[in-house]
């Protein structure tokens, strides 16, 4: 069983179908060219109501101090979420601006990239196993595109991690049984179209990778 997070949300009832569904952790996209980006205020507004133990993980990319500090003053955020090309030294950073803990995303295309999760882990307090976005793509995340799971068999990093990168309700649970990752992160797997949630996909998807 692998805990959930549902990332890219932007509406209550795909808030609500998260939370009912077991989701662990709620994604909120502060990077404004997603199709799931909101402001502080609207994250804050959709998780106003959360029960104790679901995390709020506020998702950046190669954020500015002065976009953290913003946020942060609009929602209290539980993790930050760096999805871009920050340094072990920026996320060091981050956690001391912020005070919080810091999931790092690192990209994986093949073997070679396994060595950033050691030097990642070092610094940062969870790891994001995540596909490398394609060369020129808008986002470097939430592409739908998977990695070779079989690339991670037998690993283990010096923190927790999470599996992301084109996982859907149809295929997580081969995803956890062959990688062990004790939890998994979703965007577009869970949608209906770019940026738009589908609550019987965010059923699907928890009962899939819970199970
Ligand atoms: O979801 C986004 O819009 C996004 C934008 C910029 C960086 C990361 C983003 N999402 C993260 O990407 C992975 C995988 O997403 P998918 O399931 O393959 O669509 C996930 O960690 C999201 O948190």
């Amino acid at each position: 069983m692998a805990e959930v997070k549902i990332c890219g949300l932007r509406e209550p009832a795909h808030v609500t179908a998260a939370v009912e569904a077991g989701a662990r952790y709620l994604g909120f996209v502060f990077f404004p060219k997603s199709p799931r980006a909101v402001t502080g205020a609207e994250a804050a507004a959709l998780s106003a109501d959360l029960p104790v133990g679901v995390a709020k993980v506020g998702l950046f990319v190669d954020p500015s101090d002065a976009l953290l500090t913003e946020v942060l003053d609009a929602v209290a955020l539980d993790i930050v979420q760096l999805h871009g090309h920050e340094t072990p030294e920026r996320v060091a950073e981050v956690k001391a601006l912020t005070g919080l803990p810091v999931m790092k995303a690192v990209g994986i295309s093949g073997p070679d990239d396994l060595v950033l999760l050691t030097e990642y882990g070092v610094v940062a307090d969870m790891l994001l196993v995540d596909a490398k976005p394609p060369k020129g793509a808008d986002l470097p995340g939430g592409n739908g595109l998977a990695f070779d799971w079989r690339l991670l068999v037998g690993r283990r990093w010096l923190r927790p991690w999470m599996l992301a990168g084109g996982l859907t309700p149809d295929n997580v649970a081969e995803a956890v049984r062959l990688t062990g990752a004790p939890a998994v992160d979703v965007s577009s797997g869970v949608e209906s179209a770019a940026g738009v949630k589908d609550s019987t996909r965010i059923e699907a998807f928890c009962a899939a990778a819970r199970s």
